[in-house]
């Protein structure tokens, strides 16, 4: 059975223009996710390298290899640069994102990122927490737009938890805002309530700027998949989600080939178990997106199977799989390296523009799933149990078959 894995917002030979959704915004706004359109794009980018904590060195490791191969056998030359961040930072340097590794980020070509986190650094202060990094290198890159691809393929269709029936065919893209909402809304804190206890507190807030930017963009890749959106918001409780639902509504008028529903949130996790079929394209806020999107990971088997490119206005993007650094596994060599492979082919694909290289990676990766290699967390009986590594050297052996060769 011939697959495809739609990594992209429709098909791999019509890449989104996300700077068609600039020239609508009201909100003067450019998204780059491709090489500017001048005589012939640079054939050699670098690529600052976040490994992070936990699988994220091992994952990072396989992947670079791929990307360099893939690259190679396009004409591509990269220069990478492995840069300190999250808990890896904090033991060097005391600090979760070093200035040395923001700066270096914002000057790369694209960004590829493995996890951060980990029990040594849990009970640390805040400011002083792997995951404050990662929120400080999404704000520093300006990288708004979250898209996160989750496909059932073929080839995995075992791994899910549903039923056959109810994962078979699955396609859908959650496309989260990742700049604002309650992981950078201020107040926020601790204190002391008026009986003296303590409390902790944050603040979902949403300006209508950064509402329409990120509907327009999911209204742009809607369009070039199946031509429905649902925006995913508490609008029956939350006035942040009431402003949503307002704005998502408004911005429709613009895209009147697109199919807009509205589903809060807890009824959306509830279908997304159900009946996920029923989703082409879901636009929400940073945590609903962020929750959501684990879900819809394990329709598809794994969540080492999820990739995901986070966009911004100018600048690089950050491409990283939506996996965590997986303590637990950390060190074993068990951790499924594709999620990160897969976000060196977003990376080609929509931080650089060079779509034959990631759809030689995508090839690859299918490839090796039709042979049957599989990491333990997307094994079956009767599959070929392979550890991280064997993965990565794995889908290297697959990366030079042709471009576009049946799979
Ligand atoms: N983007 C990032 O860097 C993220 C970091 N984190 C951090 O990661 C740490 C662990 O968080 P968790 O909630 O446990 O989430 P997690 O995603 O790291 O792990 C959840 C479960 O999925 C498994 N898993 C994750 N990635 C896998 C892979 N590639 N292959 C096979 N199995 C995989 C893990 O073994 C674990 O059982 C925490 O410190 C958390 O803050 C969590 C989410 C995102
Ligand atoms: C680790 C956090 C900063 C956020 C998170 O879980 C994610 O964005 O996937």
């Amino acid at each position: 059975m011939a697959a495809s894995l739609h990594l992209n917002v429709g098909s791999l030979n019509s890449p989104l223009n996300l700077k068609s959704v600039a020239k609508q915004s009201p909100r003067p706004t450019r998204i780059r996710c491709a090489s500017p359109a001048v005589a012939a794009p640079p054939k050699r980018y670098s690529i600052t390298l976040l490994p992070g904590d936990g699988i994220g060195p091992e994952v990072i490791s396989v992947a670079k290899i791929v990307l360099k191969l893939a690259g190679s056998l396009e004409g591509i030359e990269f220069s990478f640069q492995e840069m300190p961040m999250g808990g890896a930072a904090l033991d060097l340097t005391g600090i979760p994102l070093p200035e040395e590794t923001i700066s270096a980020a914002q000057k790369a070509d694209a960004v590829l990122l493995g996890a951060i986190g980990g029990y040594k650094w849990d009970k640390n202060e805040k400011h002083l927490k792997p995951e404050t990094g990662l929120l400080q290198l999404r704000e520093g890159l300006k990288v708004f737009a979250n898209l996160r691809p989750a496909t059932v393929l073929p080839q995995l269709v075992d791994s899910s938890t549903l039923k056959k029936d109810i994962a078979e065919g699955v396609d859908l893209m959650v496309v989260r805002e990742l700049t604002g909402g309650i992981y950078f809304g201020k107040p926020r804190g601790f204190g002391t309530n008026e009986k003296g206890e303590e409390i902790g507190f944050n603040t979902e807030v949403y300006a209508t700027y950064e509402i329409d930017r990120i509907a327009r963009v999911a209204f742009e890749i809607a369009r070039k998949r199946r031509g429905q959106l649902c925006s995913v918001d508490k609008a029956n409780v939350l006035e942040a989600s009431m402003l949503w639902r307002k704005r998502v509504t408004t911005i429709a008028a613009d895209y009147p080939d697109v199919e807009l529903s509205h589903m809060y949130v807890d009824n959306a996790a509830m279908q997304l178990v159900r009946y996920p079929k029923q989703f082409d394209t879901i636009v929400t806020n940073n945590i609903f997106g962020d929750i959501l999107s684990d879900e819809a990971s394990m329709i598809t088997g794994s969540i080492g199977m999820l990739p995901s490119a986070s966009l911004g206005e100018s600048g690089p993007g950050l491409f990283e799989p939506i996996h965590g650094s997986a303590p637990d596994i950390a060190g074993q060599d068990k951790a499924n390296p594709l999620a990160t492979i897969l976000s060196a082919a977003m990376l080609l694909k929509y931080g650089l523009g060079e779509s034959n290289a990631a759809k030689r990676i995508e090839n690859a990766v299918l490839d090796t799933l039709n042979k049957g290699f599989r990491t333990g967390d997307i094994y079956s009986a009767g599959d070929k149990l392979v550890g991280c590594k064997e993965m990565g050297e794995e889908v290297l052996k697959s990366v030079d078959s042709p471009v576009g060769a049946a799979i």
